[in-house]
């Protein structure tokens, strides 16, 4: 039997996630599956990709991604003596970043985007608790293309929860989530298709 076109609405509950010490909301069709290859290549078409590099003990190194930084003109910040500055808003972002305002009451002036070009780009465990971002910052982190893990690891026990982020998906981050837990996507030995993710932030200037 054909299903119309009205029957093929997703269920957009959200999750709670049960992790102690941390609030963390995941809806895992946020965004429709019909859309979500489309936004996946726009994003990957339009921003300015950059490969950015880190220096550990003297030897440079690749970061295992390609970055790009947007957001508002006020939204820059510090860092080792220079203002870093925001590329500007492109609809695509401002309309995805107008989504996630509305899921989570809360508002962003700045998102940087990763792109994990296969399974063996990733990102260290770190937490996004710059001064920058106050007390209990709320990050919307939306994913898009292939699965990949975001590992939690909380800062007193050794307790560790494995997220698997889907395409179309958002996991909203507040309360204590960055004080209590780091975070990381892990690396993968086998061969994985590109995914793109995108956190929308709140940088609080002086
Ligand atoms: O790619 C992800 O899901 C994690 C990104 C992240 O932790 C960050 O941008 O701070
Ligand atoms: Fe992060």
């Amino acid at each position: 039997m054909q299903q119309s076109l009205f029957e093929l609405q997703y269920d957009n509950t959200p999750i709670q996630l049960d992790m102690p010490d941390a609030d963390l909301k995941y809806y895992p069709h946020f965004i429709p599956p019909l859309e979500t290859s489309a936004i996946m290549r726009s994003l990957q078409e339009s921003l300015e990709w950059r490969q950015e590099q880190i220096t550990i003990y003297g030897k440079t190194f690749d970061v295992p991604r390609l970055q790009a930084w947007y957001g508002d003109e006020q939204a820059g910040y510090q860092y080792s003596n220079l203002t870093m500055h925001p590329l500007p808003w492109n609809p695509i972002l401002l309309a995805l970043k107008q989504r996630c305002e509305n899921a989570s009451n809360s508002h962003f002036n700045s998102v940087l985007a990763n792109f994990y070009r296969h399974g063996q780009d990733g990102m260290g465990r770190h937490a996004d608790n710059e001064p920058e971002l106050g007390q209990q910052p709320v990050i919307a982190s939306v994913s898009f293309g292939a699965v990949r893990n975001l590992d939690f690891y909380h800062n007193k026990n050794k307790t560790k929860v494995r997220v698997p982020l889907a395409d179309g998906s958002l996991l909203l981050m507040r309360g204590a989530t960055q004080k209590c837990w780091q975070h990381g996507i892990a690396k993968s030995k086998k061969t994985l298709a590109p995914r793109i993710n995108l956190t929308f932030r709140y940088i609080h200037n002086k």
